[in-house]
């Protein structure tokens, strides 16, 4: 069984939401309400659940509360109607059926505001995905100045999200220096830094998932730090592309290559890269699948899973760890045909004697608590690539911009 943590962790000189005075205040709090979802139905509210502590809080404590999330990537209005954030704002009422929760569909302008001043302590408004403002992701002042103008305090709380130098993580803040950190990502970063501030060795780290270029540079990062580091999921055909693996119609991002190259290279046998995957001819739960060998996967026929020998590598690679860090799923573990990988893997590390282990990520906390693993972590992260950052020691600017106690 895995070891439970004490707390440790950097950052702990940031003020906390704790240290701000909020009573009668319009209180913005960014959250990382990027939550799964099926045909629009949100399949995992763990991300809202866990915000609750700050928001609670903050109504006890008599806030007029405003809440930012971003939900999906935003680029065409097709995504727009696909991530509205309106389906959060129901969950949330559900989960607070004493307290008032209004949705603001837009991220701008009289209705905003209007929301805005209409609220009364205690009460609280859900503004629309902050992604649907193309400035967002740009930190552009001019938004980060907007938003901030809508409160007097500002709450980070969006731990998912403190990686990402946006408006609404960074441009707010900037503007509103009265600030703390929320519960979640204090909880979050003493966790994370019990964990990794000094891990136990061997140290092994696992990296799936689909956000190739989001985390690529990470399995460089992570060879520094960690003995083995295994590479699975949607991340895995890359490497196998860049060293001349056929690889059918799976998941790939070609200007990774080159980098991928070079980290096989320079990275030698630390670096373990799945053996077989299990195939289909379609992205469909109604597919046919086969195995095929790594770097052997025929055209039109997509990896969707690791193989069964690789369960066994990565099994292998696992006995002995003291500390495995784990971000992105092994295989589309959302089709149960598409799972075993993600479940061997939960299963594998759940038996470890004595090792720290840390699951993180919106869509690994998901499969974990699905599988029935939850539980067996001795942390389950809310943020994936967060969480990696802040493994690989890089400054997380969400949390960096907070002022000192
Ligand atoms: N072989 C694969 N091909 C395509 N998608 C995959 C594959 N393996 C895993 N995935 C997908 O990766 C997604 C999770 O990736 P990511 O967002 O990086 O993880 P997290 O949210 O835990 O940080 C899941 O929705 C899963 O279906
Ligand atoms: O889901 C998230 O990250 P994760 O998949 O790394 O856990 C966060 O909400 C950040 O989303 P983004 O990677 O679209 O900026």
């Amino acid at each position: 069984m895995c070891k439970k943590m004490t707390v440790g962790g950097i950052y702990m000189t940031k003020r906390t939401v704790k240290d701000l005075d909020v009573a009668g205040k319009k209180v913005i709090v960014r959250c990382d309400f990027n939550v799964p979802r099926k045909d629009g139905v949100i399949t995992d509210d763990n991300r809202i659940v866990m915000a609750l502590p700050t928001i609670k809080y903050l109504v006890e404590n008599k806030a007029k509360v405003i809440l930012m999330s971003h939900l999906g990537k935003v680029k065409t209005e097709e995504d727009k109607a696909k991530n509205n954030l309106e389906c959060v704002a129901v969950r949330l009422q559900e989960l607070l059926p004493d307290v008032k929760v209004t949705f603001c569909p837009v991220t701008r302008g009289e209705e905003l505001e209007n929301a805005v001043n209409a609220l009364a302590d205690g009460e609280i408004v859900l503004m629309q995905n902050t992604r649907y403002e193309k400035g967002e992701s740009k930190n552009d002042p001019e938004l980060g100045a907007y938003w901030a103008s809508l409160g007097e305090v500002f709450v980070e709380d969006a731990f998912g999200s403190v990686h990402r130098a946006h408006a609404s993580t960074v441009g707010i803040p900037t503007n509103i220096k009265e600030n703390g950190l929320g519960f979640l990502v204090e909880k979050e970063v003493t966790m994370l830094g019990k964990a990794v501030d000094e891990p136990a060795h061997p140290f092994v780290a696992i990296i799936g998932g689909s956000k190739v270029s989001s985390k690529i540079d990470v399995v460089d990062n992570l060879l520094k730090k960690a003995d083995k580091v295994i590479i699975g999921g949607g991340m895995a055909y890359t490497f196998s592309k860049a060293v001349g693996g056929s690889i059918g119609t799976s998941l790939v991002e070609d200007d990774k290559l080159d980098l991928a190259k070079e980290y096989l290279e320079k990275a030698g046998d630390k670096l373990v890269l799945p053996v077989d995957n299990v195939i289909a001819d379609a992205f469909s739960e109604e597919a046919n699948t086969s195995v095929a060998d790594a770097g052997q996967i025929p055209d039109g026929w997509m990896g969707l899973d690791i193989g069964p020998k690789s369960v066994e590598l990565f099994k292998e690679t696992l006995a002995g760890a003291k500390t495995v860090v784990w971000n992105g799923p092994m295989g589309v573990f959302e089709m149960p045909k598409f799972a075993k990988g993600t479940e061997e893997v939960c299963k594998a590390i759940s038996e470890l004697p004595e090792a720290i282990t840390v699951i993180g990520g919106g869509d690994s906390a998901a499969a974990a608590k699905q599988l029935g693993y939850a539980d067996k972590f001795s942390h389950v992260s809310t943020g994936g690539g967060a969480s990696l950052e802040y493994m690989e020691g890089k400054t997380l600017p969400g949390i960096a911009i907070i002022s000192e106690k």
